[in-house]
């Protein structure tokens, strides 16, 4: 009933622990806290929450106009909703090194296992737009040390992202990605790669944990699961594909109710109530309030 139990300090433990075991995790992006409960039971290691999706949300375009606050806000609405570890996309950190410094204390505030802070320029934009320009080493690699520094759980996981692949190619990415990791990144994002083999070429210059993005429609091929362990990649995001799935069913569902009057032909489509009611643990609700509406006080 209402949050989840796990605390964040054992949610980032865990996190930790899996990362080191070598295993692939996959990280579907969560587009409320609702989906995340639906990632955790599908059996996923992890919730992503993506900083497109949040500004989508809002009805805004992913161009740096969210907040701090905003962000940090409906992370912590989501994280607290799973017993998974939920990484943050925290854009270029909201500023520069002391706010950078800053955000990783709120997030670790808000209950995130992570987060990976950009090498873009502000006001940042989608990775898999033309059109980005990078930050010079010297910014990119102080974000990321007042990041480090910031942090007071050890293990709040902070990944370094690099776009500099789509603005200056593969070999500076690889330099990028190298010297993040020096500068104390615990892991790389290394963001518009395109193929296997510029995955393949990122895993031999570093040896932390990699994040692979299979956001669709942009860049990158779409990989399998299995393709990208091969290669020596450690997380998996999908970032925006849950949102873009639900509002493809919406828009149809639509169109259908516009033109039919009815959704009577849909409901295979739709979540039951059943199977809502399961997910937000309904039945434990019931069993709270007849065991607090029972209570009877002692006598005087
Ligand atoms: C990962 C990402 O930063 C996000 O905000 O989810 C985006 C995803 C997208 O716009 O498809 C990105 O810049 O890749
Ligand atoms: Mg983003």
């Amino acid at each position: 009933m209402l949050y989840a139990q796990t605390r964040p300090a054992d949610k980032r433990a865990a996190l930790r622990s899996r990362l080191s075991s070598g295993e692939i995790l996959r990280f579907p992006g969560a587009f409320n806290p609702l989906s995340a409960r639906l990632i955790e039971r599908k059996g996923f290691e992890g919730v992503y929450i993506s900083g497109a999706v949040l500004s989508a949300d809002l009805g805004l375009p992913d161009i740096g106009l969210t907040t701090l606050t905003e962000v940090a806000g409906r992370a912590k609405q989501i994280a607290r909703m799973t017993e998974l570890p939920a990484i943050v996309d925290a854009d270029t950190g909201f500023g520069e090194a002391m706010n950078v410094a800053r955000t990783v204390q709120e997030m670790e505030d808000a209950g995130l296992a992570g987060l990976h802070i950009e090498d873009q320029v502000n006001p940042k934009r989608c990775g898999h737009l033309d059109g980005k320009q990078v930050v010079d080493e010297y910014t990119a690699l102080q974000r990321i040390r007042a990041a480090v520094d910031a942090r007071r759980d050890p293990n709040f996981l902070i990944m370094a992202r690099t776009d500099i692949r789509a603005v200056e190619g593969l070999d500076a990415a690889v330099t990028r990605a190298k010297r993040l990791v020096d500068a104390g990144a615990d892991a790389v994002f290394p963001e518009a790669l395109t193929t296997l083999a510029e995955f393949e070429a990122v895993r031999a210059a570093v040896d932390v944990p990699l994040l692979a993005n299979m956001t669709e429609f942009g860049k990158s091929g779409l990989f399998t699961v299995q393709q990208l362990a091969d290669v020596g990649m450690n997380i998996v995001i999908w970032p925006v594909s849950l949102l873009r799935l639900a509002m493809g069913v919406a828009g149809r569902g639509l169109d259908e109710l516009m033109d039919a009057g009815s959704l009577a032909a849909r409901l295979d489509e739709m979540q039951h109530r059943a199977e809502l009611y399961e997910l937000i643990d309904y039945e434990g609700y019931n069993h709270f309030d007849s065991s607090v509406f029972n209570f009877t006080l002692p006598p005087a």
